[in-house]
């Protein structure tokens, strides 16, 4: 099974979770998975098989209707804190007064822990996802792909135990995945879980384990 995490101790485990949406869509259905500190898992299946409702629920946005979700031990509903757990949304979700880098830089801003941040981890991202030449220009101003690797990077900015990346390839052209990539081993060198949804062949290529879903089910191997 894909669903086992071959590491040491899991930073996420995912129990028996069900979930049910607008009162009465079964949405998941009996999910456990794990991961451990380094690994990407990439989580695939058609659209509406209910890869975002999983990703929203690790990263806390609701609780599960039955099961459990836990990161660093802590229920997911509690997590509250990006140096634990972070979120690539479909939507980006990027603030359009600031520029590149400052949206990169607002989750540690938020914590007040500007001085905290990795600078070397900071130019690594920036260089990873060719973001460099557009760092002092607002947000807007640049290319949907250019906003999601953006994104991105303000995921991985501090070094999470765990980043949930929902379809980090969504707005990129072939030449870019690359860069998506490149910003994983980024993370996988800095011992970031990666959960990451994804119908990208490349992305999944890349990844530690698949995991796929069916229906709101685990698929077995
Ligand atoms: N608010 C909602 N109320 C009821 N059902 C919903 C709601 N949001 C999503 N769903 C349903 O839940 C199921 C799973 O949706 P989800 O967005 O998790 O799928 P997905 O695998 O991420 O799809 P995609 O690859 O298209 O992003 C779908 O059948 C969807 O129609």
């Amino acid at each position: 099974m894909t669903t086992e995490s071959t590491g040491p101790e899991p930073v996420l485990v995912v129990e028996d979770v069900g979930h049910v949406l607008g009162g009465s869509a079964r949405v998941l259905q009996d999910v456990s998975v794990q991961l451990s500190a380094g690994e990407v898992l990439a989580l695939v299946g058609r659209s509406g098989s209910g890869k975002t409702t999983l990703c929203h629920l690790v990263a806390g946005l609701g609780r599960p209707t039955s099961g459990r979700i836990t990161v660093g031990g802590t229920d997911a509903h509690d997590v509250d804190d990006w140096a634990l757990v972070s979120l690539l949304p479909q939507r980006l979700g990027l603030v359009e007064e600031l520029t590149v880098e400052q949206n990169v830089l607002l989750p540690s801003r938020l914590r007040g822990a500007d001085d905290t941040v990795d600078g070397a981890l900071v130019e690594d991202l920036f260089a990873a996802l060719d973001l460099t030449a557009f760092r002092d220009r607002r947000a807007t101003q640049t290319s949907l792909g250019e906003q999601q690797r953006t994104a991105l990077a303000r995921a991985l900015v501090l070094r999470p135990a765990l980043a949930v990346l929902d379809e980090p390839t969504g707005h990129q052209d072939d030449e870019h995945v690359a860069l998506i990539g490149a910003a994983l081993d980024v993370a996988r060198r800095h011992g970031v879980a990666v959960l990451a949804a994804t119908h990208d062949e490349r992305i999944i290529g890349a990844a530690d384990r698949v995991v796929t879903l069916a229906a709101g089910r685990v698929v077995p191997d």
